[in-house]
């Protein structure tokens, strides 16, 4: 893809699918998810505190900036430290960025229209100091809901991971269940992506966006759907090759999925997925070797079952 700018370059009008797909290709298909929980500030010796965040999340960026296709700190456990440790997450979205790194900021928003308008200010606006380069969004106030952040994301170059089948089996009892004329919620969701990315795609036409553009050319509106599924794609319906978009894959390493299991979900739609590991990378630190190690293996174990 000659012309492809840096892939962790912000702001641009350069699609964020586009820039997505360059760091795939470049560095595997492999999500690194920065999650500070308790236990691993515990197990990497760091006090549960503001301070200790700080060193555990931004030693994740300089162990695997440049290394990896993207990192997804996890708000939650950003937030759960106050407005100290949202301006921590603030810090890890910019070094990032300094190293040339995709972010996914993992916050699963969603509200009514007029109010996700406000989310979509937060995390997707140039300048905004929590928008990296795609957001997780919950449509489960109806997927028309997001407009605004669809709208955001496409004219800032970012992107979007809409949850469609998540890996908790408690998601089945919303995402399986049909709507009056008979589709599934998840295909509904799956749809409203495949409607945002056939606009996108279709309006490409010069550039590093036009070299991209064909077949296998990924639009800048996600979808979540785990890895631990099974064939949950199959019984809601949902055909995720024709969202032409990028597929977010957690469920590796911690909850039990591996390359099988990658295979298995994704068919023909394997050269979409993201797999997303956060856990099963991070108990791997403090050493930064050690966790560049962890990650190489990831990358490598998800290549194999997702690419060729
Ligand atoms: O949107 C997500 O990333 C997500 C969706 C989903 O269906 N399941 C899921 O586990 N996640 C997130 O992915 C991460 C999984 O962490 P590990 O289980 O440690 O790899 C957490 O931050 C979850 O919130």
């Amino acid at each position: 893809m000659t012309g492809t700018p840096p892939a962790g370059q912000t702001g641009s009008r350069t699609p964020f699918g586009v820039r997505l797909a360059a760091a795939m290709a470049e560095h595997g298909p492999l999500c690194a998810g920065i999650d500070p929980h308790p236990g691993l500030l515990a197990a990497w010796g760091l006090a549960d505190d503001v301070a200790g965040l700080r060193t555990f999340a931004l030693t994740v960026v300089d162990a695997l900036g440049g290394r990896v296709a993207a990192l997804k700190p996890q708000s939650a456990l950003f937030e759960r430290h106050g407005s100290r440790g949202v301006a921590v997450l603030e810090e890890v979205v910019a070094a990032a960025r300094e190293v040339g790194t995709l972010t996914i900021v993992d916050a699963k928003r969603g509200d009514i229209g007029s109010t996700m308008a406000g989310y979509a200010e937060a995390y997707l606006a140039d300048g905004s100091p929590l928008a990296g380069d795609a957001l997780t969004v919950s449509p489960f106030l109806g997927a028309g809901s997001l407009a605004p952040a669809v709208d955001l994301a496409l004219a800032t170059g970012r992107g979007l991971f809409v949850l469609c089948l998540t890996s908790n089996p408690e998601g089945r009892e919303v995402q399986h269940a049909r709507t009056a004329d008979g589709e599934s919620v998840a295909a509904q969701v799956a749809r409203f992506a495949a409607e945002a990315n056939a606009v996108e795609l279709s309006g490409l036409s010069s550039g590093a966006a036009g070299s991209a553009r064909g077949s296998g050319a990924l639009g800048s509106v996600g979808l979540v759907v785990g890895a631990t599924i099974g064939d949950a794609a199959r019984i809601t319906g949902v055909d995720l090759a024709a969202v032409r978009g990028p597929l977010l894959a957690p469920g590796v390493g911690a909850q039990g999925a591996g390359a099988p299991e990658l295979a298995a979900v994704f068919g023909d739609a394997r050269s979409q997925v993201l797999a997303s590991s956060s856990r099963g990378v991070l108990a791997a630190g403090p050493d930064v070797a050690a966790l560049r190690a962890a990650a190489r293996q990831a990358a490598a174990d998800a290549r194999s079952a997702l690419v060729g």
